[in-house]
């Protein structure tokens, strides 16, 4: 589903962020991409979500050549793959039902099926008894979770989360990555980009490390012994 074949990326000044990145996820796989800050996860993330393009290399997401899309087909592209970035962009003055709905209406769907289907994202995530609430009523886990139910609501194959449980604490940490270890468990192929390494601990199954821009697959990784699978609502 993903391949990267010798990637580079360059911001200027000669200083490669990341350098020769090799690697393929299969669908379906579960991911985590670990490294300390400012090693570059959040430019692969960018990468394979063609939110940005590699100076050098190729990129192949569902069959395409993401750095060579042309601009009118980027839009679409970038619908089919659910991206939850570490900024949080949620619209302030909409409630959270509103806020998965948007996304929706500006596509084209009609009002009521826009709203069986931001039902549906917001019960998955947990949030239906929350949805008239505007994000900044919002805990940081639920405004996770919000953020989640949007990314979600145009049913992707593919989900590019980075950071998502910076700044929460470790129980609201663990319930978030339940919510993406059960959409894989359907079938959603999940990247995660963490330095958090309990949170690895706890569901990995894959780990690619980057450090100074150059990606080493650390392969399978059991979860953690102390903590069954499913074992969480
Ligand atoms: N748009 C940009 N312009 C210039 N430099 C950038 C840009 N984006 C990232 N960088 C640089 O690339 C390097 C890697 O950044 P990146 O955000 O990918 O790291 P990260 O591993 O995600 O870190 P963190 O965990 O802190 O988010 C950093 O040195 C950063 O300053």
């Amino acid at each position: 589903m993903i391949e990267f074949q010798q990637v580079y990326k360059s911001y200027g000044r000669g200083i490669d962020t990341l350098a020769d990145v090799n690697f393929g996820i299969a669908a379906g796989e579960f991911v985590f991409v670990s490294g300390p800050s400012g090693a570059g996860k959040s430019t692969l993330l960018k990468l394979i979500s063609g939110l940005d393009v590699p100076t050098r290399g190729t990129i192949l997401v569902n069959g395409q050549n993401v750095g060579k899309l042309p601009g009118r087909a980027r839009p679409y592209f970038r619908r089919a793959v659910g991206t939850i970035l570490q900024d949080v962009h949620l619209l302030q003055d909409r409630n959270a039902f509103e806020n998965v709905l948007f996304p929706l209406i500006v596509t084209g769907h009609s009002r009521s099926a826009a709203e069986k289907r931001a039902r549906a994202a917001i019960d998955k995530v947990g949030l239906a008894n929350k949805d008239k609430l505007r994000p900044q009523e919002l805990s940081g886990g639920d405004q996770q979770r919000l953020a989640i139910a949007r990314a979600i609501v145009n049913r992707p194959a593919l989900l590019i989360v980075d950071e998502p449980t910076a700044n929460l604490d470790r129980d609201s940490a663990q319930r978030i990555a339940d919510v993406f270890r059960d959409f894989n468990q359907v079938g959603v192929t999940t990247v995660i980009a963490t330095h958090d390494e309990s949170l690895i601990d706890d569901y990995a199954h894959r780990v690619l490390h980057i450090e100074g821009g150059r990606l080493t697959d650390l392969g399978a990784r059991t979860p953690r012994a102390s903590r069954s699978h499913g074992a969480r609502a």
